[in-house]
């Protein structure tokens, strides 16, 4: 017996009842019928949707031995990305890879990127200031020049070879469901790649040169600035380091050049969304943008600009970063696990080979568990007068994955928005724009649909709020802040 979920058709199973689109959405209105574990089957291949945080935590946490592969992809092997540790099965390679991650991002090193994070968040609000149509733009490339800075000491250019290359990289992976009838049938791709109207074998050709790139370029570079005593501080300097023998080979060099590029794939998108969310969610809710400037203002005062160290005095930025998390759901549906074992779970049979992802939008947006899902109210997560706290998981506890293949960055990720959304509150005042008829223009609410979610830019007004603000934001960007918000200079 199976878990419930919509009738299945002979052979082609749930295919026509599966949205192109938005299927996390979908699936919560099927939790009416079925509850929150929805079976569905796509051609033979069985999926499993779980809604709920609590399940979600039993399968993917507390099972997490036989859930925490990925499923097998065939379009990774035709493009070229199956080293990808992300990409890769539950087993020794993943294991090492992780391990290399850990290493870096969540261990007592991971203070140091403490202070790159308040510098370049500094520097960032001082250009939105200056440019405050390109706000999206740069809070984009703060994230992507932290996670290069971080991972292999590099400083981004205006143009830079590494990022276009891991644009071109994110898109030929979240495009690969157009591919599904080559994933069902893998011998279309024999088929396929002789017909010249679908373009696959120029297509995958193009990727492999992306992903061939992204794999060895700057890590060579790394290894020989290495070998030269010129590396920059950061993960791949760290990780050569410490595993290049006396021979001078790199113990698991296949497994440290997988687990930086995937941080570099998965860091950049995701952060840029959730601060991009917090942007939205003062456009929509001026009284959150004003209780979070009247707390920087207690706590932090004017003649400083905020730190890390202010982070526990700051509950109420703490309840804003909370919600922009929970409002953004930035995957919507996770990344996909996949079962190795069969198992029994409430009486239902879950076979090996079932794809697992779960809901992390429905854990979000389901109006039984969240009062009014579509509005922004950091409120959710403060205790009440009497000291009550809401019941519900905070959102940092499921918008990053669950149990084994839970996010390595997310302390990064964290601490990245809450620098960024403290420096902007203590600095910048954020309205909506006024359009020609004299009416506020509504704010940009509609997110890109890939399997991580995107927000453009919404018409507003991102101005300063004081001249010392402005003085303060401008001295940041000539010199470089410790963890402390304390002057240090680059050497
Ligand atoms: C708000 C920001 C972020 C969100 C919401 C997010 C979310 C996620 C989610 C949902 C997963 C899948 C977990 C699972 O399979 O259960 C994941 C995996 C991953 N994330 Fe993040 N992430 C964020 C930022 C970052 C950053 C900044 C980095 C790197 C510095 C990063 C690196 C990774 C890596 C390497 C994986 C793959 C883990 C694996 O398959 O073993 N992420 N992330």
């Amino acid at each position: 017996r199976r878990p419930p979920g919509p009738r299945r058709l002979p052979f082609l199973g749930n295919l026509l009842q599966i949205p192109q689109s938005k299927l996390w959405e979908k699936a919560l209105d099927w939790q009416r019928e079925y509850g929150d574990l929805i079976y569905l089957e796509n051609l033979g291949k069985p999926l499993l949707i779980v809604n709920s945080y609590e399940t979600a935590v039993e399968l993917l946490g507390k099972r997490s031995a036989i859930y925490s592969s990925r499923p097998p992809s065939v379009m990774a092997d035709l493009e070229g990305w199956n080293w990808l540790p992300s990409a890769a099965p539950y087993g020794n390679y993943l294991r090492r890879a992780r391990a290399h991650q850990h290493r870096f991002f969540n261990s007592p090193e991971t203070l140091n990127f403490l202070d790159s994070q308040t510098s370049e968040a500094r520097r960032t609000v001082k250009n939105i200031l200056n440019h405050p149509n390109d706000y999206e733009e740069l809070i984009s490339r703060m994230s992507g020049a932290l996670i290069m800075k971080n991972v292999y000491g590099h400083r981004i250019s205006s143009e830079d070879r590494y990022v276009n290359l891991g644009v071109s990289a994110v898109k030929y992976i979240a495009d690969t469901d157009q591919y599904f009838l080559i994933e069902s049938f893998p011998f279309l791709r024999n088929i396929l790649e002789w017909f010249p109207w679908t373009n696959l074998r120029q297509m995958t050709k193009d990727a492999r040169k992306v992903f061939d790139a992204l794999r060895t370029e700057q890590h060579d570079m790394l290894k020989k600035q290495v070998a030269e005593g010129t590396a920059k501080d950061c993960m791949m300097t760290t990780l050569i380091e410490e595993n290049t023998r006396e021979d001078g080979v790199i113990h698991e060099e296949e497994e440290i050049r997988g687990a930086a590029v995937t941080v570099f794939l998965g860091g950049v998108h995701t952060t840029t969304t959730a601060i991009m969310t917090f942007v939205l969610g003062m456009l929509k809710n001026p009284e959150a943008h004003r209780l979070g400037q009247l707390e920087i203002d207690r706590v932090v005062g004017p003649d400083r600009l905020p730190s890390f160290d202010d982070k526990d005095h700051l509950p109420y930025i703490q309840a804003i970063c909370e919600e922009a998390l929970r409002y953004g759901s930035v995957a919507p549906l996770g990344f996909p696990h996949y079962t190795t074992e069969d198992d029994v779970y409430r009486g239902f049979g879950i076979p090996a080979g079932t794809s697992v992802l779960p809901n992390q939008w429905a854990m979000s947006y389901d109006p039984e568990i969240h009062k009014e899902p579509l509005s922004f109210e950091p409120e959710r997560w403060l205790p009440t007068r009497d000291g009550r706290k809401s019941d519900n998981p905070l959102p940092h506890n499921y918008q990053f994955g669950f149990g084994r293949r839970a996010c390595v960055g997310q302390k990064w990720a964290e601490n990245l928005l809450f620098i960024t959304v403290a420096t902007i509150l203590s600095t910048c005042d954020i309205e909506k724009a006024i359009g020609k008829d004299g009416e506020p223009i509504e704010p940009n609410d509609v997110y890109d649909t890939g399997f991580v979610r995107s927000l453009g830019p919404s018409q507003c007004k991102i101005t300063s709020r004081s001249l010392k603000a402005e003085s303060l934001l401008e001295a940041s960007a000539l010199f470089d802040f410790d963890a402390k918000g304390e002057f240090v200079t680059e050497a």
